[in-house]
């Protein structure tokens, strides 16, 4: 369960369950004990240092609040800005406002400008934040998030949408933790959009709630066990007609290099062959990768083939053509880039692709994911979950909307938020290679989700593993992800698999 993800909506069902049978302020006390472990752990040996704990006026505060007495019970000089607002704050909150204040815990009115913090605890706004941060409490976050010490966020970093991953705006600000601890479960906004750059490193605490007490997620955070089932070592008895063939159909004038890089992402994912059948004359093969089999799209047998279709492709009658028939055959489809475009403007198209029985993945950037739609971007980036979803709904096939956090939905509802990649991916041809390494899972057998899935998961830590290299994030580039994708591939086949796992023949 530790991979679930909730709504607020969710999250409030839950905390009122939870709450019956159990004394008053329980959960709001487990939330501080747990909240002032993690901060002792994460100051380690630094205990001598200060500790600011921003309180603001909901139960946030309140977990803040029975932190920080915590804290000072342990030893810890801990300082606290508290905020209440003009409302009266809750009964639970007053408790903790008062055990805090019994103890040695220091009370401060507003931030000293020469802090030399150990650690901040950011208890202003959990999952009650209602509009943007403005005025004292937006200074408050500006101020920390100028500090260079660790920032632990109680719930969720202030500001933050927790079912989006939006800050909340207008105009709006949110805290920048290094770690967050979130109560009763995981939630989608702390691993998507903004999410990932404000909340750092996340830890779940359930406040002793029964998991199987809780109801189905509205999504999952992706792990390689949703895919690993489907990692098998390579048998010596096999041969390149056991892993498939890929033919990537895009390359219109000028634009060679996309299909190139998704074939060279197909060829080191493990495809057996990886055909490019460019819309353009083109080159005769690829002197980087002569592995690869160059031919002209036209007239290209699709037969038997896993395609990988768009990327560079244009928007040419030829293209439109190409396209259709490919949505009409019953081979397995990685649908990209310019081929998304075109179903975006084509009801036909779109009907073709919705009445397909062969497994259909599309992997739209948030701009095609909006043509799909008929939206603006900013529209799908607000929600980008529900946007995948209703992608996936009306294409009836499996979605990655790719970004930070990509999103991979399919049309039953199901959803995951990918968890690895970083900003070095944010380069052009990025694309191009996961849409390689996804048709050559297709071609290896693997049905369109868990493709979908692993491809996702694979080119992220292909991107991690290049940083922890030092090869990016800056200057990462997509070439160099291919032979990552393929380190990370094995290392997965190493871990998990079984010798006895079929290849596909
Ligand atoms: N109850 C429980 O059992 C448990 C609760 N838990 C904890 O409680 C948190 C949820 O608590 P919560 O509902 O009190 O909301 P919270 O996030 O503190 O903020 C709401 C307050 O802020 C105000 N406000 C909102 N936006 C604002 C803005 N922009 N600028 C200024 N003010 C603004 C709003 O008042 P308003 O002005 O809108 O009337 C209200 O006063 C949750 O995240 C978790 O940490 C856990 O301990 C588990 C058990
Ligand atoms: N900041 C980021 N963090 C994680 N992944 C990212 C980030 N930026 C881009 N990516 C990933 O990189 C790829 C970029 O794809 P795309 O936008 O189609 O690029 P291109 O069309 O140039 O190939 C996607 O898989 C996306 O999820
Ligand atoms: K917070």
């Amino acid at each position: 369960m530790d991979n679930h993800l909730y709504t607020v909506a969710q999250l409030r069902a839950i905390e009122t369950a939870a709450y019956t049978g159990l004394p008053a302020g329980t959960l709001m006390r487990r939330a501080g004990e747990a909240a002032a472990r993690y901060a002792l752990e994460l100051l380690g040996d630094r205990r001598d240092k200060p500790v600011l704990v921003l309180a603001g006026p909901g139960n946030n505060g309140g977990d803040a609040l029975e932190a920080a007495a915590r804290l000072a019970d342990a030893g810890v000089d801990a300082t606290v800005l508290f905020q209440p607002g003009q409302r009266e704050i809750s009964e639970e909150a007053q408790s903790a406002h008062e055990r805090a204040r019994a103890g040695t815990v220091g009370f401060i009115d507003m931030l000293p400008p020469d802090g030399d913090w150990g650690l901040v605890v950011d208890g202003l706004f959990g999952i009650g934040l209602a509009r943007p941060i403005e005025g004292d409490y937006r200074e408050m976050v500006d101020a920390v998030n100028a500090m260079r010490c660790p920032v632990l966020a109680l719930d969720v970093p202030s500001g933050l949408d927790a079912d989006t991953g939006a800050v909340v705006g207008p105009g709006g600000v949110a805290v920048r933790a290094s770690h967050t601890i979130t109560f009763l479960g995981d939630k989608p906004g702390l691993h998507t959009l903004d999410g990932r750059d404000h909340a750092g490193q996340v830890r779940v605490e359930m406040l002793g709630v029964d998991p199987a007490q809780l109801p189905a997620p509205v999504a999952r955070r992706g792990g390689a066990e949703l895919f690993g089932h489907l990692l098998a070592a390579r048998r010596h008895n096999s041969h390149k007609g056991s892993y498939g063939d890929v033919a990537i159909v895009g390359g219109a004038h000028g634009m060679l290099g996309a299909p190139l890089l998704a074939a060279r992402g197909a060829l080191h994912a493990g495809a057996g062959r990886v055909f490019v059948a460019m819309l353009d004359a083109g080159p005769g093969y690829d002197s980087v990768q002569p592995e690869l089999m160059l031919r002209q799209a036209d007239g290209f047998d699709f037969t038997g083939r896993t395609l990988v279709i768009g990327p560079g492709m244009g928007d040419s009658a030829t293209a439109m053509r190409l396209l259709a028939r490919a949505l009409d055959g019953d081979s397995p489809l990685l649908i990209d880039a310019d081929a998304i475009n075109l179903i975006g403007a084509s009801p036909d198209l779109l009907a073709r692709l919705a009445g397909r029985a062969a497994p259909s993945v599309l992997t739209p950037h948030p701009l095609e994911g909006a043509r799909l739609l008929g939206m603006t971007t900013s529209v799908i980036q607000a929600d980008r979950l529900e946007a995948a979803r209703e992608m996936a709904l009306r294409t009836r096939a499996t979605v990655i909307l790719k970004g930070s956090g990509s999103i991979v939905a399919r049309p039953d509802g199901e959803m995951v938020i990918n968890p690895t990649g970083n900003a070095g991916l944010a380069t052009a041809g990025s694309g191009d290679v996961l849409a390689g390494i996804c048709g050559a899972l297709l071609a290896q057998g693997w049905p369109a989700w868990e493709a979908a899935l692993g491809a996702a998961w694979i080119h992220g830590a292909a991107a991690d593993l290049l940083v922890a290299h030092g090869i990016g994030p800056i200057g990462m580039t997509a070439g160099e992800l291919p032979a990552a994708a393929r380190a990370v591939l094995n290392l997965l086949v190493a871990e998990v698999s079984t010798p006895s796992g079929p290849p596909r023949s």
